[in-house]
C-alpha cells in the first residue's frame, strides 16, 4: 500500500516516521519549514526510548505525490476545508480518507442509525468538505499518540505504551479496506485496532478532549497538573459527565472512570494538542471538540452548564488572541 500523509505535524511526522521505518510507501503533502526540513535532513522520530531517521518523499503540491491507496490526513481541523480542495490529485475513485483528529468528524452524520446523511454546519459550514472529500471516503479514527514537534522534521512521542489509531467505517462495517490498513499500521508498530462502533470510541476519546484540553489551555495546567488540583478535577469530571450524556442522547454509553481520571499518577507532564496551538498562537479546534458538542446538546434539550462556562471563556480568550472568529 502506499500511504499519503497530509501534514507533517506530531501526529502525522508520528504515524509517517513509523510506515517509513516498517517499508511502508509514504507520500507527505507537507510545507514551510516541515517541508524544507524533510527534504534536507529526513524525518525523525523518537518514541519509547528509540530514536531514527527515515527519508520520506514529500511535497507541497499534491499533484507531484499522485494519487495514493489511502490517505490519512493528521491536520488540525480549522485546516480542513482547504486541505479538502488541495488533496484531489491523491485520490484515485476508491482511495479512502481517513480523518486521523481529534473532536466531532466531518462524517459524523453519515451513516448514523436514524439521521439524515449530512454535513455538520458547524464544521462544514458550505459543505467544502463534504463535497471535497465525499462521506463514502470515510473511515473514522481515533488518534491515541501523544507527541509534539519539537522542531521542523523531528517529532517526539512522549508516552511509554505504543501510539494506536482506532479505525472503523462510519457505517460500523467490517470492510476490506479498514482490514488492509490497519494491518499496514500495525506492522508499522503502531496500534490499530478496528472499531464495531467507531462513533462510541470518537465519544470515548472526546470525554477526555472535551474536558482537559480547554481547561489546559485556560489555566496552563498539564493534564497531571489538573489532576492535581481538587478544583480543576471536580470540574474536568463535571464536563466529562455532561458531554456523556451528550453521547447517550445519540445513543452511545460512553464508560467514564472517575477514579482512574482522579489519579494524577496515571496523567502524563503532556501538553495537549490544543494547548500546544494556543502556546503557538495558533487557531484551537474549539468547534470540533467543544461547540458541535454544545449544539448537539441543545437539539436534544440537554442542560451543559459546565461546558458552558468552559467553552464561553474558551472562546472569549481565543477572540481576544485573535484566533476563532468573530
Ligand atoms: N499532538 C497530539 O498529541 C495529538 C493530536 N491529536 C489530533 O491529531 C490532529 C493533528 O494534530 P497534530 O499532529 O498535533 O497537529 P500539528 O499542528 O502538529 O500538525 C498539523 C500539520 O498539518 C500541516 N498542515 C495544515 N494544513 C496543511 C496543508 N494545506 N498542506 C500541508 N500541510 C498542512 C501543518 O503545517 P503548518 O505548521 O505549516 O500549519 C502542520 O505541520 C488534531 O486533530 C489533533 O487534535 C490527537 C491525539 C494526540
Ligand atoms: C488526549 C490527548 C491529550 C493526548 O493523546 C490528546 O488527544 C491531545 O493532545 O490532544
Amino acid at each position: 500500500m502506499r500511504i499519503g500523509i497530509v501534514g507533517a505535524g506530531a501526529v502525522g511526522g508520528f504515524l509517517a516516521g513509523h510506515l517509513a521505518r516498517a517499508g511502508t510507501e509514504v507520500a507527505l503533502l507537507a510545507r514551510g519549514p516541515h517541508l524544507a526540513a524533510l527534504r534536507d535532513r529526513g524525518l525523525t522520530v523518537e518514541s519509547r526510548g528509540e530514536r531514527w531517521t527515515v527519508s520520506v518523499p514529500a511535497s507541497d503540491k499534491a499533484a507531484e505525490l499522485g494519487p495514493v491507496d489511502a490517505v490519512v490526513v493528521t491536520a488540525k481541523a480549522p485546516a480542513l476545508p482547504a486541505i479538502a480542495a488541495a488533496i484531489a490529485p491523491m485520490l484515485g475513485p476508491d482511495t479512502p480518507v481517513v480523518c486521523a483528529m481529534n473532536g466531532i468528524p466531518w462524517w459524523y452524520d453519515h451513516g448514523r442509525a436514524g439521521v439524515e446523511s449530512r454535513t455538520i454546519a458547524r464544521l462544514d459550514p458550505d459543505g467544502a468538505i463534504w463535497r471535497g472529500i465525499g462521506p463514502e471516503r470515510a473511515i473514522g479514527c481515533v488518534v491515541d499518540c501523544p507527541s509534539q514537534v519539537v522542531e521542523p522534521g523531528f517529532v517526539r512521542h512522549v508516552a511509554p505504551r505504543p501510539g494506536a489509531l482506532t479505525l472503523g467505517e462510519p457505517s460500523g462495517a467490517r470492510s476490506g479496506r479498514v482490514e488492509r490498513l490497519a494491518a499496514v499500521v500495525e506492522a508499522s508498530g503502531v496500534k490499530a485496532p478496528i472499531a464495531d462502533d467507531i462513533r462510541a470510541a470518537l465519544w470515548a476519546k472526546l470525554l477526555v478532549n472535551i474536558s482537559r484540553s480547554p481547561l489546559g489551555v485556560l489555566t496552563g495546567l498539564s493534564e497531571r497538573g489538573l489532576a492535581e488540583d481538587p478544583e480543576t478535577l471536580e470540574i474536568t469530571l463535571a464536563m466529562m459527565r455532561e458531554a456523556r450524556a451528550v453521547a447517550r442522547s445519540h445513543g452511545i454509553e460512553v464508560p467514564l472512570d472517575e477514579a482512574g481520571n482522579r489519579d494524577p499518577q496515571r496523567r502524563s507532564e503532556h501538553r495537549s494538542s490544543m494547548l500546544q496551538d494556543w502556546d503557538l498562537g495558533r487557531p484551537m479546534e474549539i468547534d470540533g471538540i467543544v461547540r458541535s458538542v454544545q449544539d448537539f446538546a441543545r437539539a436534544a434539550g440537554l442542560p451543559t452548564p459546565t461546558l458552558d462556562v468552559v467553552s464561553a471563556l474558551l472562546v472569549a480568550k481565543a477572540r481576544v488572541a485573535g484566533t476563532y472568529p468573530g
